[in-house]
């Protein structure tokens, strides 16, 4: 049995635009296997922080895990397709601050941290999210 493909709008900003410069970054985030365990780090971290748990804690967290490791991957140049909605519709009704977006993002360096990704690197990542947030902040 095959999952629905999930919607997508066509007139919305493409949500992995892929950086072929950053390839080198992708390996220093150990590739798709490096990432996979990175977004499990990441969710741990989520959870355990009061300001995102409430957004994560009743998700398919499995589902969302593989869904950022596609995004990331095809962001970063590693051949990878992202299959995922786009981000408007992704956060849609989640009323999402400003806020909200930076704590994730700590979030975000802090499971970085934990994995050894290089400084630069990170940053190079963070790069390419920050100007996505005007799909996600909603209020
Ligand atoms: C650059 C920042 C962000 C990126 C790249 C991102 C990426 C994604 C992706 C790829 C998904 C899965 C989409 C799908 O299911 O098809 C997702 C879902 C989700 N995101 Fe984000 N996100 C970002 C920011 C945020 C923020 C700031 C919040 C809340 C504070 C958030 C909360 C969620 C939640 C709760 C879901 C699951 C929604 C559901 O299960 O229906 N995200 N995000």
């Amino acid at each position: 049995q095959t999952a629905a493909p999930a919607q997508q709008d066509p007139t919305a900003p493409n949500p992995a635009p892929v950086h072929p410069e950053l390839k080198g970054v992708f390996e220093d985030f150990g590739g798709e296997a490096g990432l996979t365990a990175l977004m499990d780090e990441f969710m741990v971290v989520m959870l355990a922080d009061p300001r995102m748990r409430p957004f994560f804690e009743n998700t398919d967290q499995p589902r969302v895990k593989r869904q950022l490791v596609e995004q990331f991957c095809a962001i970063l140049g590693g051949g990878c397709t992202y299959t995922g909605r786009d981000m408007k519709s992704a956060h849609a009704g989640l009323k999402i601050d400003r806020a909200d977006f930076n704590a994730l993002v700590e979030d975000l360096q802090v499971a970085m941290d934990r994995k050894g990704v290089p400084f630069r690197s990170q940053n190079k990542l963070l790069a390419v999210l920050a100007p996505m947030h005007r799909e996600m902040i909603n209020r």
